[in-house]
């Protein structure tokens, strides 16, 4: 039985709290499976409509494979792993949020707009280069050596 509470908010008003269902929402997944296929539908769209994000995930997965093909620690590996992860996360989140301003402005401009794109975007490059400085102090050692080595038979 779906229970519902008024939040009295510390600004003034109320905000309509509610335990299970999330009644402004067109639709809620009923279930995990169907929580995960939507999530998957989100991870594709961005996959085929935004080419920075084709472009993060190749090279995620180069830097991966780069770090098995190296033998780089597990710790080294896990820290590959989520800081290309946390460039793919950023730029799914610069998506939603990009549709939701234009959803909001449409093809109107508008400074807040231009801000909040703006800002997203930034927080993506942000990401994309702390990623790039991770992977040159993990790979770039032992990859160097691995072309020396080649190099000297
Ligand atoms: N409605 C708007 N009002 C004001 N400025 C906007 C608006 N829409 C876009 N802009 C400006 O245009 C830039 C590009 O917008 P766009 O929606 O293509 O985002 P983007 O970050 O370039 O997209 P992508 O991540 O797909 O490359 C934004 O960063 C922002 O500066």
């Amino acid at each position: 039985m779906k229970e519902k509470q008024m939040i009295k908010s510390p600004l003034g008003g109320y905000n309509l709290k509610t335990s299970s269902l999330r009644e402004l929402a067109w639709q809620v997944a009923p279930n995990l499976l169907i929580s995960f296929r939507y999530a998957w539908a989100g991870v594709s769209y961005a996959f085929v409509t935004q080419r920075n994000f084709r472009i993060h995930a190749a090279i995620a997965t180069i830097a991966i494979s780069l770090g098995l093909i190296l033998r780089i620690t597990p710790v080294e590996m896990a820290i590959v792993t989520l800081t290309s992860a946390l460039v793919m996360v950023l730029e799914l989140l610069n998506t939603a949020l990009e549709s939701v301003v234009d959803l909001t402005v449409g093809q109107s401009y508008h400074e807040l707009a231009k801000i909040a794109k703006d800002c997203a975007a930034g927080a993506v490059l942000i990401s994309a280069l702390a990623a790039l400085l991770v992977a040159s102090f993990i790979l770039l050692p032992p990859l160097f050596s691995l072309i020396f080595q080649l190099g000297t038979f």
